[in-house]
C-alpha cells in the first residue's frame, strides 16, 4: 500500500472480484443480475461496495446493506451510489436476499476478530436458512471465521465461493472455517515480492514431486532405507498388513516387519517381498521405525526397544500410549483428533475445532512433528513450520486408511526426508489416492487406497520426468 497510489490495490481486488463473479458465476456476465452487497466498516466492505458499483455499471441490479452506515467506506458507498446502486435498511435486508442472484458477503475479512455480532451474525443467520436462492460470494474470507487459524469462534457466513486477494489464508485452508469457504478462487494483486515467509504452506504436485526419493543408478535395497513395521496384533492383523503395503510403496529398498507369528504369516502371505521377525531386536537393522497401527495393549517393552535405537520414528495409534516425555531425535507422531485429545487431556471436539493450535501445541510439548489427521491433516513442526494438505478427501473416512498412511510416511522418513517432509508428503499422496480410489470404488475401503498408491506415485513423479 505504501508503495502505490491510494486505493491501487482494493481496485485491483475488485476487478479480479468482478471478473470471478461475471466469468464464473453470473451467467449472463452481470446484466440484469440482481445484487445483493453486505457491507461492514472496513475495507472489506470497501472491495465488496466497489464491486457491486462495477456489477452495477455492467446492468446489474445492486443494493447494499450496511451494517455501519456512518463508517461505511466512504469512496466504496459514493462509486456504488453513482452507479445506480441503492441502500436498504437492514431490516429490508430479508426480502433483498431473497430475490438475489449474487450475495457478496463483505462484513468482514482479515480485520475481522471474534466471529460475527449484532445485526452481522443476523444477516449470517438470513443466508444460513437458506433465505437466499443466490450464490453466496465471500469477499477475501467468510466472514466472522478466523482469518489466521481456522477456527470459528461464533457466528459466520458459510459462502459458495470466496474470492481472496493476495495470499492464501490459514482460514481458507483449514477447517472449521475452510468448509465455510466453497470454492476458493485466487486473485493476485501484487503482493509476492512483499510478502514475509509465511506462517504455513500447502505442498502442489511439483514441491511433493521434487520431495520424492528418487533411486540414484547406484542404489540398493539398503542404500534406499530400510524401513521396519511394528504394527498389528492378533486382535487387528490387518493393520499390519495394511502398513506393510503402505510402506512398501513408498521408496524403501526393504520392509521387516516385527511381530507375533500368526500376523507375520499374514503379511508374508499378502506381501512376499516384506522380512518379518518376532521382535524390533531380532528382525534386523533398519533406518527408520514406523509404530503402533493395530499394535493393541502389551507391547509396551516392544516398543520401547524400537524408539531406544535412536533412529527416526513414526508412532501412530496405540503407540502414542507409550511416549517418552520429549524426543530427542527425529520423530512424527500421526493422531486423529481423538488420540491428540487424550495426549493432550483436552475434548476431542476442541482439538477438531482447534486444529493448528493443538498440533503446534503437541509438537512443542514432545519436540517432534505432529501430523494431526481428519478432515484437515496439519502437519505441525516444533521449529513452527506448519503445513496443511490440501488433497484430503472424506473419501479417506473408513477404517485402515490411517495404518497405510504410517506405513507410507514411515518409509519416506526410512528414504532420509525429514519428519515434516516425510508426514506432508504421504498426506499429499494418500489424499490423492483416496480420490482416485473413490473415483473407481464409490466408496473405497483402505485396500482400495493402498492399491492406487502406485499410480499416484508413479503420476507425482512424472511430474519431475523421473524414469
Ligand atoms: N491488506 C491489503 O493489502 C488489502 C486488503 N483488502 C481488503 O481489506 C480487508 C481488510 O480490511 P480491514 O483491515 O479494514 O478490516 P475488515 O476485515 O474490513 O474488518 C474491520 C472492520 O470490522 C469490524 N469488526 C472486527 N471484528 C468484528 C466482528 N467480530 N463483528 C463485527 N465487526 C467486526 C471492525 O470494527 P472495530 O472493531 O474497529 O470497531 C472494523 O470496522 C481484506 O480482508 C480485504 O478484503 C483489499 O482491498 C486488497 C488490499
Ligand atoms: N472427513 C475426512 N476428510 C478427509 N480425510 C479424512 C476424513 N476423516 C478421516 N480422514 C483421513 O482418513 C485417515 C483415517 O486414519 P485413522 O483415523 O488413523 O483411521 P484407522 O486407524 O482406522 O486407519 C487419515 O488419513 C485421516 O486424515
Ligand atoms: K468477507
Amino acid at each position: 500500500m505504501a508503495r502505490l497510489p491510494p486505493g491501487a490495490l482494493m481496485q485491483r481486488a475488485v476487478a479480479g472480484l468482478v471478473t470471478v463473479c461475471t466469468r464464473r458465476i453470473l451467467r449472463s456476465g452481470g446484466y440484469g443480475a440482481r445484487v445483493v452487497v453486505l457491507a461492514g466498516a472496513g475495507n472489506n466492505g470497501g472491495d465488496a461496495l466497489w464491486a457491486g458499483a462495477r456489477l452495477a455499471r455492467r446492468g446489474a441490479h445492486a443494493d447494499a446493506v450496511l451494517l455501519n452506515p456512518e463508517k461505511a467506506h466512504a469512496e466504496g458507498l459514493t462509486a456504488f451510489r453513482a452507479a445506480g446502486g441503492r441502500v436498504v435498511a437492514v431490516a429490508d435486508a430479508g426480502e433483498a436476499l431473497a430475490g438475489a442472484d449474487l450475495v457478496l458477503d463483505g462484513m468482514l475479512g482479515i480485520g475481522g476478530r471474534g466471529g460475527l455480532r449484532g445485526d452481522a451474525a443476523a444477516l449470517a443467520e438470513l443466508l444460513a436458512a437458506g433465505r437466499t436462492a443466490g450464490a453466496v460470494v465471500a469477499v477475501d474470507l467468510p466472514s466472522g471465521v478466523d482469518p489466521d487459524t481456522g477456527e470459528t469462534p461464533g457466528p459466520h457466513v458459510v459462502a459458495d465461493h470466496t474470492v481472496t486477494f493476495g495470499t492464501g489464508k490459514a482460514a481458507l485452508a483449514i477447517d472449521p472455517a475452510a468448509a465455510a469457504a466453497g470454492v476458493v478462487h485466487h486473485v493476485d494483486i501484487g503482493l509476492a515480492p512483499y510478502l514475509p515467509e509465511p506462517a504455513l504452506t500447502v505442498l502442489d504436485d511439483a514441491d511433493v514431486a521434487a520431495l520424492l526419493p528418487d533411486p540414484g543408478r547406484e542404489s540398493d535395497k539398503y542404500s534406499r532405507g530400510v524401513v521396519g513395521v511394528l504394527a498389528g496384533s492378533a486382535q487387528f492383523p490387518g493393520a499390519a498388513v495394511l502398513a506393510v503395503g503402505g510402506a512398501l510403496h513408498g521408496g524403501a529398498g526393504m520392509v521387516r516387519y516385527a511381530g507375533p507369528d500368526a500376523v507375520a504369516t499374514e503379511v508374508r502371505q499378502r506381501w512376499p517381498e516384506a522380512i518379518a521377525g518376532p521382535s524390533p531386536d531380532t528382525v534386523g537393522r533398519v533406518q527408520a521405525w514406523t509404530i503402533g497401527s493395530g499394535l493393541g495393549d502389551g507391547r509396551g517393552a516392544d516398543v520401547e526397544a524400537a524408539l531406544a535405537a535412536g533412529l527416526p520414528v513414526l508412532v501412530d495409534a496405540d503407540g502414542l500410549r507409550s511416549l517418552p516425555s520429549r524426543f530427542d531425535g527425529p520423530a512424527l507422531l500421526t493422531p486423529h483428533a481423538g488420540e491428540l485429545a487424550r495426549l493432550l487431556d483436552v475434548e476431542r471436539a476442541e482439538v477438531e475445532a482447534r486444529r493448528l493450535h493443538h498440533a503446534r501445541e503437541a509438537a512443542q510439548r514432545w519436540n517432534a512433528v505432529v501430523l494431526l489427521k481428519g478432515s484437515t491433516t496439519v502437519v505441525a513442526a516444533p521449529d513452527g513450520r506448519v503445513r496443511v494438505n490440501p488433497t484430503g478427501t472424506s473419501a479417506l473416512a473408513a477404517a485402515g486408511t490411517g495404518d497405510v498412511l504410517a506405513g507410507l510416511a514411515g518409509s519416506l522418513l526410512a528414504g532420509r526426508l525429514s519428519p515434516l517432509d516425510a508426514g506432508s508428503v504421504a498426506a499429499y499422496a494418500h489424499g490423492l489416492a483416496g480420490r482416485r480410489a473413490a473415483a473407481s470404488a464409490g466408496y473405497p475401503s483402505a485396500g482400495d487406497v493402498l492399491a492406487e498408491l502406485p499410480a499416484v506415485v508413479r503420476s507425482l513423479r512424472g511430474a519431475v520426468g523421473a524414469g
